[in-house]
């Protein structure tokens, strides 16, 4: 422990050599009274001739996080009297990173809020700066999906990803995976658009020689393959209703046949599914089974159209671009960055690694400017102000809020819908948990 504060309870301060993770003790006027070893070896050493503030530090602000329209854990803290969790961006001797905040009221013995401890836990799913392996971002709507992933990661819950094509749904699932302690195991994708019934349940479960013609020796399906991983099921709305009922069973017994024979097999795997259509309309019209629908939507994350994610644009297409360079790094001129910011991008990331893609194959040089890019941009028109593809539909919108509302309270359903104003049975039929 180094006490930075003279000021501070010495014993208090030597509680935080007892977590495992990089911790701070913190006034409650935010000052940063000791560190831990933890945190001095993560986040750098404070230098104890300064009064350090913890949104100094951290984010380099002038004023408290809440007043620099972030929300602030020791505030959130002060008025419920508990624990408060929050995922925030901060600088490190690394760069940016992001990290799971946790922050601990201590009172004191006449109950006032005397200090705060601050526990904080780098988050390695997502990176906030340039990557050429993770999921790039720290805008609002970004880090708020990194919260929700970081979330639910350690559960077994079946999570369901929504989202316009290319926004990162497979990448969303690789993490989720990767984060979870099933990541010693596969985790197998199953791209459900265009495969057949018949296709889908052999593929899937596996099939004994002579099920069907053709099928002249044992196969064993992908469940077998994910064994104790994780199975993504890609495009969960185009799989065929008579299948949809098999997957029901699968998912409520934990058990199925292979395809021509009468064995019962044991599966253990967790489901990730994803989706860009709006399956509750697809419920509606007959297309979707509901039973299946509130099975797989334990946890729905909607992932952010990218036109949403602000300064991201350009941090993802510098990551994109420094993925394609070899010897020289491709850069983008400033005016090519505001272009790109200005662009409504229907096919999100993965329209951006198009368009960067053809720019490299039209530049002259390592530096792609305006013109360049407008050349490769034929089909991408900057978003004006009357453009109504700007505006998102009522239901994706109410989503977005509330997976960021149940992030800001750690899962917390009967405090999201306190704070929402709607009963906890509503917010679960939003949720699409319940009818
Ligand atoms: N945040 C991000 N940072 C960097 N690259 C990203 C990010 N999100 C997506 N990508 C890249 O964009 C491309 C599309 O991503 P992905 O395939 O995960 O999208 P998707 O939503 O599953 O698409 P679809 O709905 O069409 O299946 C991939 O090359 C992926 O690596």
């Amino acid at each position: 422990m180094q006490l930075i504060a003279k000021d501070s309870d010495k014993d208090v301060a030597y509680m935080l050599d007892g977590f495992d993770y990089p911790a701070i003790l913190v006034s409650a006027d935010y000052r940063i009274l000791a560190t831990n070893e933890l945190y001095r070896s993560t986040f750098g050493e404070i230098d104890v001739d300064k009064e350090a503030r913890c949104y100094q530090v951290s984010h380099g602000y002038q004023v408290p996080c809440d007043q620099a329209g972030e929300s602030c854990p020791l505030l959130a803290c002060k008025s419920s009297g508990s624990k408060e969790r929050v995922l925030h961006v901060h600088t490190t001797p690394r760069g940016k990173e992001h990290v799971d905040v946790e922050m601990l009221p201590i009172h004191g013995e006449d109950g006032e809020l005397k200090y705060f401890v601050e526990i904080l836990k780098p988050v390695h799913i997502a990176s906030a700066e340039l990557s050429t392996q993770n999921m790039v971002g720290r805008s609002p709507v970004f880090n708020a999906l990194v919260e929700m992933i970081n979330l639910v990661a350690s559960r077994d819950t079946s999570v369901l990803l929504m989202g316009e094509s290319g926004t990162g749904k497979e990448l969303a699932a690789k993490a989720i995976h990767e984060a979870s302690s099933r990541s010693t195991r596969p985790m197998i994708t199953v791209e459900c658009a265009g495969l057949t019934e018949t296709l889908f349940e052999s593929e899937l479960f596996g099939h004994v020689k002579g099920a069907f013609t053709g099928a002249t020796s044992n196969k064993r399906g992908l469940l077998e393959s994910a064994e104790g991983g994780t199975l993504f099921l890609d495009e969960i709305g185009d799989v065929p209703l008579g299948m949809q009922v098999k997957l029901l069973r699968l998912i409520e017994t934990g058990s199925y046949r292979a395809v021509g024979s009468t064995e019962l097999k044991r599966a253990n795997f967790r489901l990730i599914c994803a989706t860009h259509k709006n399956l509750s309309n697809n419920v509606a019209s007959g297309e979707f089974r509901e039973d299946l629908y509130y099975r797989i939507n334990a946890f729905p994350i909607v992932l952010p159209p990218l036109r949403e994610r602000g300064d991201d644009i350009a941090l993802i297409a510098k990551s994109i671009l420094e993925k394609f360079s070899k010897k020289d790094m491709y850069r983008l001129t400033e005016s090519a960055i505001k272009l790109l910011e200005k662009c409504n991008f229907a096919g999100n990331v993965r329209e951006l690694r198009n368009v960067l893609e053809r720019a490299i194959i039209f530049a002259h040089s390592n530096i792609i400017d305006v013109k360049i890019l407008e050349r490769c941009m034929l089909d991408v028109r900057p978003h004006n102000d009357n453009n109504e593809d700007k505006w998102q539909d009522l239901k994706s919108k109410e989503m977005q809020y509330l997976n960021e509302l149940l992030a800001f309270c750690d899962g917390d359903k009967a405090r999201a819908a306190h704070i929402a104003g709607i009963s906890l049975r509503s917010l679960y039929r939003k949720l699409g948990v319940v009818k």
